[in-house]
C-alpha cells in the first residue's frame, strides 16, 4: 500500500496531479472537495451545510469532513493505496487522518507531495477554472483570495507536521503539467 498526502493551495494542482498519479500507481483519489460537491449537487442535507461554507470560501469544519472521509475509506476497493487530496486542511484533520489511516487500514500516510505555486497564479487558474467549472468557489476575486487566506491560516501549518515526521516534500507547481507528474512520480518511487 502507498498512501499520499496532495498538498497545496487552491488551484495549485491537486485534481489534475491526482488524476495522473492515480494512472501510473493504481491508486484511489480521496478528494473531499469532490466529495462535498457531489452532495452539493444532489442536495443532500450534507451537501446544503457543506455550502453554507464553501460559498464564501471558508473550510467546512473538521468533524463533519472526517466523518465523510471515514465514510469513503469503508468502502471497498481493490486499490494499491490512497491520494488524500484536500485533506487534510488543518492539524486536527492531520492528527485525524493519521489515525483513521492506521484504524482503518492498519497502514501509515507515506509521503506529503506539496505543489509550490505563488498566489497570484493561483488565483489566475481559479478564475480561468470559475468559467467553465461552474463552482461557486471560483466565481470572484473575494471568494477566491479568501481561501487562499484560509489556506495559509489554518492550512499551511500541516506542512510543519509532515516535516517533522521526514514526509514532507516540495515540488514547483508551475510549469509543463506532464512534466510535474514525472517529478511527483519520482518522489513516490523513492519512498515506494
Ligand atoms: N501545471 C499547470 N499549469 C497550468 N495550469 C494548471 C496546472 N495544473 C493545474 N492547472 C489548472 O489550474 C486549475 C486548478 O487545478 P486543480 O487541479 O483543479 O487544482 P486544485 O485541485 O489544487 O484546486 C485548473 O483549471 C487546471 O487546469
Ligand atoms: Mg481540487
Amino acid at each position: 500500500m502507498i498512501n499520499i498526502v496532495l498538498f497545496g493551495p487552491p488551484g495549485s494542482g491537486k485534481g489534475t496531479q491526482a488524476q495522473n498519479l492515480i494512472e501510473k500507481f493504481n491508486l484511489k483519489q480521496i478528494s473531499t472537495g469532490d466529495l462535498f460537491r457531489f452532495n452539493m449537487k444532489n442536495d443532500t442535507e450534507l451537501g446544503k451545510l457543506a455550502k453554507s461554507y464553501i460559498d464564501k470560501g471558508e473550510l467546512v469544519p473538521d468533524q463533519v469532513t472526517t466523518d465523510m472521509l471515514i465514510d469513503e475509506l469503508r468502502k471497498p476497493t481493490d486499490t494499491n493505496g490512497f491520494i488524500f487530496d484536500g485533506y487534510p486542511r488543518t492539524v486536527a484533520q492531520t492528527e485525524a487522518l493519521e489515525k483513521i489511516v492506521k484504524d482503518e487500514l492498519n497502514d501509515e500516510i507515506d509521503i506529503c507531495l506539496s505543489l509550490v505555486v505563488e498566489d497570484k497564479i493561483l488565483v489566475e487558474r481559479l478564475l480561468k477554472r470559475g468559467e467553465t467549472s461552474g463552482r461557486s468557489d471560483d466565481s470572484n476575486v473575494e471568494i477566491i483570495q479568501n481561501r487562499i487566506k484560509e489556506y495559509y491560516t489554518k492550512t499551511a501549518e500541516v506542512a510543519e507536521l509532515y516535516k517533522q515526521q521526514g514526509k514532507y516534500v516540495e515540488v514547483n507547481g508551475v510549469g509543463d503539467i506532464n512534466e510535474i507528474s514525472e517529478k511527483l512520480f519520482a518522489e513516490v518511487e523513492k519512498v515506494k
